[in-house]
């Protein structure tokens, strides 16, 4: 019995399970999302701003993982924003709730069978830069994935070349473009005192890093430190989706023995919520402004 389980739980969702999914959604909904959007912990506001809401529980969307976490609300939103149909993940998933990498993944199989051409993707993370404080935004330019470094990739395994091909490039995964677009609009809107670009680390949680930690990633090259996102990136990347990312620096990780400061995920949802409307406005107008059929080129 116990063997059955083990092999359920580790099933790999093949393309015809992703279709299948897709195709279950699409046949009740008439919004052809052309962006899909991964709502970070205390940021699932995002999903509420979409008008003509059609909303699915995870329980109830074949092959769907569930949502474990505090802070994520587990539903899947389609809908516009000012116009444009979007679907939205209120609620992501994580290695550290036990999921197989390529289990936490799946929706962004299931996104580009949606239609979707550009994934917008955000997260809480623990800024290591000293420049940066609580309450930046920082739009992710590049990343170190440490379980990657492991070997747990979401892309490990026989390849369908229906996605993609065996050994894509991530040089350029994050869209030059559109990190030059958030720039703008965060100046236009006024976001220019807290708005940052680095580098996002992603390490497996669920503790938050020691002292020694936070210090070598920091050395390593880091700029932010978080437990998410960069398995998302890897899977959106490699099916030919433009890929923006954003960290909200919900705390400061902690790089000295004096400090009296401690990682906790209350701060983290605490800092969501007060950025949560600065973060909704520069979301949305960077959707008014994505060019649809320019993502055929990965
Ligand atoms: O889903 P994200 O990456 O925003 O969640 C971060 C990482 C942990 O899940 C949690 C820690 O507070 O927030
Ligand atoms: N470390 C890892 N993940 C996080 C943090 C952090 O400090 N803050 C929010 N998510």
């Amino acid at each position: 019995l116990f063997l059955v389980a083990e092999t359920g739980f580790h099933r790999i969702y093949g393309y015809d399970d992703c279709k299948a999914t897709a195709d279950w959604l699409l046949a009740q909904t008439d919004v052809r999302p052309i962006v899909g959007i991964v709502c970070g912990s205390g940021m699932g506001g995002l999903a509420d701003t979409l008008k003509n809401q059609v909303a699915f529980s995870y329980e109830d969307i074949p092959h769907f993982p569930q949502s474990t976490v505090h802070g994520h609300a587990g539903r899947l939103v389609f809908g516009t924003l000012k116009g444009r149909p979007c679907v939205c993940m209120q609620g992501r998933f994580h290695l550290y709730e036990g999921y197989p990498i390529q289990k936490i993944t799946l929706p962004m199989r299931i996104f580009k069978l949606l239609g979707v051409e550009t994934v917008i993707l955000t997260n809480a993370a623990g800024g290591l830069n000293q420049d940066f404080k609580v309450g930046d935004v920082m739009i992710i330019k590049d990343h170190l994935n440490v379980p990657g470094f492991a070997g747990n990739n979401p892309l490990s395994g026989p390849n369908d070349e229906r996605f993609g091909v065996r050994f894509p490039c991530m040089s350029d995964a994050y869209d030059r473009e559109l990190q030059q677009m958030a720039m703008e609009i965060g100046q236009e809107l006024g976001y220019g005192d807290f708005l940052r670009e680095g580098v996002y680390c992603v390490l497996g949680g669920p503790s938050f890093e020691t002292i020694a930690e936070c210090r070598m990633l920091h050395r390593l090259g880091a700029d932010a430190v978080g437990m998410s996102t960069v398995h998302e990136v890897l899977v959106a990347r490699h099916c030919g989706m433009r890929v923006f990312a954003l960290s909200l620096i919900t705390n400061q990780a902690v790089m000295d023995y004096d400090s009296e400061e401690k990682a906790n995920h209350e701060e983290v949802l605490q800092t969501g919520k007060q950025r949560a409307e600065q973060l909704e406005r520069l979301v949305s107008t960077m959707v008014t402004r994505i060019e649809q059929n320019n993502n055929n080129d990965a």
